[in-house]
């Protein structure tokens, strides 16, 4: 899995990537050039408008001088602004690169750029080597980035926006932010989602592998990390092999929750489904989810099920003493969501009961009801480490991107997901998604892992054809999907 490095680290990753692999600085640019290029020929941007080019002195302004000579190259309309004036203050590649460019580029400084002109900016100002507090010419120069009404493209990361820490000045507000090698920290921090844009992140060649000399407990899951990750099935499996689970779900009014959780279960590939309701609201269930079994009353013996969860739509009332129930008498990894978060918050003295390992699901509010109030991610990721190594715990911090943290402090961040899952009942889906693949015999790790990349995936699948029109149900359509994208049986 992709490690995220801190800004400090990435000149050494790249000085031994580039001794190992026998190429030069100016090599790796130019494979971080070609590769901002090959991604900017596939986003919806007017080819016929003007790319105005902001360059820096450091690599990042010497990125910007590569790209310009290659968008040229391939026929497109390009000028460059120079953020600085003194040569001699410029890093060799981003000079190296200046000098390449054709005259047929026009090359300016910033302070002529007009910001009511058309056309598209490309903002390769500051890069992961910012550091401090802006001096006061790259804040006029972000001022004027910001001004320009068109859309704008930063190259790593936005100018002005420090790699590892919270925002604390001025930015450029960048619609889009192309990333090379791997994702900087703060791009994944839903604060700053104003000036990252939509985050893309290049390939430059440096190996999962390269990473592994580095200390560091945050990690980026994307998508071939998951077929390792899965059980494999054979053709004498039977239902009891994929696993047996009870889904605590629902309530007067909330009934879908149950439905959709169970669904995702089933659909998640879980051999029996049983679903706790009352029994007025048994129908609704059954109608529904013919496949999943209902029972009324919370079984004797709780060992039977392979993994267990309680959370979505059951109501806070008089739920406590059902959870404590549950936490005394059984003993493998439980799954708790929604209303289960919030009574544990009501009832601390729960949490020391729950079963080690479980797994919670807060989204942002329910974090902080269970975990005190954060004032952003930062603050957020240190008080989830904290919990999970206090109570031997994991935690899944939903959102954008969302975040398992591990009981041994690692911090996994998930890149599959999109906007359109932001939609009542896509939590039930996780939930469903989450206790199904714990029932088919997997950690708690891998069961996260899978759960949450393939969650974000069928979003994903769903949203490519119904956009913001997508619900929660075409997510549970779309997870037998993923299974076939991921090349999984
Ligand atoms: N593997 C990868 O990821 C690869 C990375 N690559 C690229 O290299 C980039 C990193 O390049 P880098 O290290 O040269 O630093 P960079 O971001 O250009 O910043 C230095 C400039 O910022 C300025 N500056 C600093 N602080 C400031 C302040 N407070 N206020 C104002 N100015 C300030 C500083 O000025 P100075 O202080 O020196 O006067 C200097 O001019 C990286 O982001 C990526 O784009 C690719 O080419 C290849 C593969
Ligand atoms: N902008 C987004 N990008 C990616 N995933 C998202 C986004 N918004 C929501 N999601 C995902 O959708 C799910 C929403 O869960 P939750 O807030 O519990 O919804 P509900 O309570 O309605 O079921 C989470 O898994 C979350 O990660
Ligand atoms: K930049």
């Amino acid at each position: 899995m992709l490690k995220i490095l801190s800004g400090k680290q990435v000149k050494t990753l790249d000085a031994a990537h580039i001794e190992f692999n026998g190429i030069t600085s100016l090599d790796l640019m130019e494979k971080a050039a070609l590769a901002f290029v090959a991604w900017w020929k596939t986003i919806p941007l007017n080819d016929a408008l003007q790319i105005h080019i902001f360059c820096g002195a450091g690599n990042n302004g010497g990125d910007g001088f590569a790209i310009a000579r290659l968008l040229h190259q391939s026929g497109r309309v390009v000028a460059v602004f120079k953020c600085f004036d003194e040569l001699a203050k410029m890093s060799p590649e981003a000079f190296s690169n200046m000098e390449k460019l054709p005259s047929e580029i026009q090359q300016k400084v910033w302070s002529e750029f007009d910001p009511d002109s058309d056309g598209i900016l490309i903002d390769a100002f500051l890069g992961v080597g910012f550091s401090g507090r802006l001096r006061s010419e790259a804040v006029e120069v972000i001022q004027r980035i910001n001004s320009f009404a068109g859309k704008k493209v930063s190259v790593d990361i936005p100018s002005g926006l420090p790699s590892d820490e919270l925002l604390d000045g001025p930015c450029v507000e960048a619609d889009y932010t192309a990333t090379f090698a791997f994702p900087k920290l703060s791009l994944l921090f839903p604060e700053h989602s104003q000036v990252t844009g939509e985050m893309v992140l290049l390939d430059i060649g440096i190996g999962d592998e390269e990473y592994s000399r580095f200390s560091g407990s945050c990690f980026f899951l994307r998508e071939n990390d998951i077929a390792g990750v899965h059980r494999k099935f054979h053709r004498f499996s039977h239902k009891g092999d994929f696993g047996k689970i009870l889904i605590v779900a629902g309530s007067k009014g909330k009934m879908g929750a149950a439905i959709l959780s169970c669904t995702a279960a089933l659909r998640t590939g879980s051999g029996l489904v049983t679903s706790l309701v009352a029994e007025e609201e048994r129908q609704i269930v059954q109608i529904s989810v013919p496949e999943a079994m209902v029972t009324f009353s919370l079984p004797q013996d709780l060992s039977k099920f392979d993994a267990i969860a309680i959370g979505p739509g059951i109501g806070v009332g008089r739920n406590a003493e059902l959870l404590a129930t549950i936490f005394k008498n059984y003993t493998n990894p439980i799954v708790l969501d929604a209303d289960a978060i919030t009574i544990l918050s009501q009832n601390p003295e729960l949490l020391a009961l729950v079963p080690k390992g479980s797994i919670l699901t807060p989204h942002l509010t329910e974090f902080d009801r269970i975990l005190g109030k954060t004032e952003n991610h930062q603050d957020r990721l240190a008080k989830a480490s904290e919990f999970c190594q206090k109570w031997n715990l994991n935690l899944l911090i939903k959102g954008a991107n969302s975040v398992i943290c591990l009981a041994d402090g690692r911090h996994i961040f998930n890149s599959s997901g999109t906007q359109f899952m932001a939609t009542g009942g896509a939590g039930d889906v996780l939930t469903g998604m989450l206790t199904s693949f714990l029932g088919q015999g997997y950690s708690e790790e891998r069961a996260m892992i899978c759960g949450v990349f393939q969650h974000g995936l069928a979003g994903e699948i769903a949203g490519r054809k119904k956009r913001r029109g997508t619900i929660a149900s075409d997510i549970i359509e779309a997870i037998p999907d993923t299974f076939v994208e991921l090349g999984i049986s």
